[in-house]
């Protein structure tokens, strides 16, 4: 071991050695494939050491090229300025909200993520969530489970999905699989997004409010950055009214979350189904109470398959870069 507790590679190994990657936080893909990762890389881990992280990051600042990061972790300036051979950064997660992405523009480091991978599980969890909250899947599971229905057998009726008009927030890879799941039930996909979209022809609102108040259902699945925090406000949520249904499946801070939370105990709204929240792994205890409101740990974007081909995107996305090619999931830095 060396100082910090790490395994000094032997020294046969040390003839080739792995490249070194610096790990902030554990990303959930350790979880599942650290080996398979390990046996590539050299993962210098940030929350292992018993240093400081600004000491950790200056103890490695020369030789760490490479940061492995994960949906809600950050990436901070101060992180990337320790770094002065940084030249890549990999995250496992499809929003990039957590990284400095004008700091990387600045100091010329390349990005890699998920991009695309996950958009079928977030929109089948999307879905899931929206037909739980709508048809009272969770809520019926405790009325069983806590011997309600045996003792009072009146359970409250909920409400079809066929027929409802679904507005999508965001109808990028994520927002168009759901419209794509939806259809077949017979829903009414409407939607907002940064611009029109030529490919479909559901109607579309440049208005958030507007596409609030011409729907029953509002479903976010677009990113976090500084125009979309908090763009779901009182005002959008009193649109959507008393019948309205929320599903968040984008980020937390996409919705005012105390406000939801005020809408939902005073009946202002229906119901909400969120994979995700303002504070994580924080859910405001009031949530936590109401029936009328399915919850989900941040799950949505993994599942078994996508973790193994997120494994292998990770180490393809690292490798090309140690060898100097190009990466396989590139975010364009706009200038
Ligand atoms: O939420 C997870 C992701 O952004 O991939």
């Amino acid at each position: 071991m060396d100082c910090n507790g790490y395994h000094q590679e032997n020294h046969d190994q040390n003839v080739f050695p792995k490249p070194k990657v610096l790990v902030l936080e554990p990303p959930p893909v350790f979880k599942y494939h650290e080996d398979k990762l390990s046996q590539k890389f050299h993962f210098l881990k940030a929350w292992d050491s018993p240093l400081p992280l600004d000491q950790f990051l200056t103890t490695h600042a020369q030789s760490v090229q490479a940061i492995l990061s994960h949906g809600t972790c950050p990436v901070t300036t101060s992180t990337i300025r320790l770094l002065p051979s940084l030249g890549l950064i990999v995250t496992t997660s499809s929003g990039l909200n957590q990284i400095d992405l004008q700091e990387c523009r600045r100091r010329g480091v390349s990005v890699a993520y998920a991009g695309s991978l996950f958009s079928a599980d977030v929109a089948d969890i999307a879905v899931g969530l929206l037909i739980d909250a709508l048809r009272k899947i969770s809520a019926g599971n405790r009325y069983v489970t806590q011997g309600l229905w045996a003792n009072n057998g009146d359970f409250s009726l909920g409400s079809k999905l066929g027929g409802t008009k679904v507005g999508i927030v965001g109808l990028g890879s994520i927002g168009l699989e759901v419209g794509k799941r939806l259809e077949p039930f017979g829903c009414n996909i409407l939607y907002s997004s940064r611009n029109r979209k030529s490919s479909v022809s559901y109607p579309y609102y440049s208005n958030v409010c507007e596409l609030a108040a011409n729907c029953e259902i509002l479903i976010i699945c677009c990113e976090l950055n500084d125009h979309t925090r908090h763009l779901i406000n009182k005002e959008v949520l009193l649109a959507l009214g008393k019948k309205g249904l929320i599903i968040n499946v984008g980020r937390g801070a996409i919705i005012d979350e105390q406000e939801m939370v005020r809408c939902l105990m005073q009946g202002e709204i229906a119901g909400a189904g969120l994979d995700v929240f303002e504070n994580e792994p924080h859910v405001p205890s009031e949530l936590i109470a109401l029936d009328n409101v399915v919850l989900s740990p941040h799950r949505a974007v993994h599942t078994e398959e996508t973790l193994m081909a997120l494994v292998e995107l990770v180490i393809g996305n690292l490798e090309a870069f140690f060898s100097n090619k190009p990466l396989l999931s590139p975010v364009i830095l706009d200038e």
